[in-house]
């Protein structure tokens, strides 16, 4: 069986809040709010992957942190993992793949209608984030 191809996502904290991210292709995922982040490339580890996409898509400069517990599918051979990230320097703006990009605080966070593998994905992000007032 070959290993699914990895998306990792950005739980990206600043101030107590998570930033969403909403895509703006391909078609039928324009318009569905998601963590940033994107695919692993062959030989990175996916905590550099989640730095490298937070820069190419947001410009900003994040370390990665713990890693949410679980897995999500994506769609056939792919598999959705997240990490905390906390913003180091940059203020995010959607230069790639995003056309809004929004600060959640605890109670907006289920505001914007998610891609369906972040919903729980962000459930645990939010768990991880938030203690159980998120979930
Ligand atoms: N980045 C991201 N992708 C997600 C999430 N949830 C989800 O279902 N996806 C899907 C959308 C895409 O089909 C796939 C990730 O593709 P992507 O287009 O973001 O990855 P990438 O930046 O590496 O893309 P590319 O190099 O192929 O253009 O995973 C999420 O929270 N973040």
């Amino acid at each position: 069986m070959t290993e699914p191809i990895v998306v990792v996502g950005a739980a990206l904290l600043s101030g107590g809040r998570l930033l969403a991210a909403r895509r703006s292709a391909p078609p039928e995922l324009a318009g569905r709010w998601e963590l940033p982040g994107g695919k692993v490339e062959p030989g990175e580890a996916p905590e550099q992957a989640l730095v490298r996409e937070l820069r190419e898509e947001l410009g900003v400069e994040a370390k990665s942190a713990e890693r949410v517990p679980g897995e999500w599918p994506v769609r056939p051979g792919y598999v959705l993992r997240v990490w905390i990230a906390h913003l180091l320097s940059g203020e995010p703006r959607p230069l790639e793949d995003h056309d809004e990009l929004r600060w959640l605080s605890v109670d907006e966070v289920w505001d914007v209608e998610w891609l369906e593998a972040d919903v729980p994905a962000v459930m645990e992000a939010a768990r991880v984030a938030w203690g159980n007032a998120g979930a």
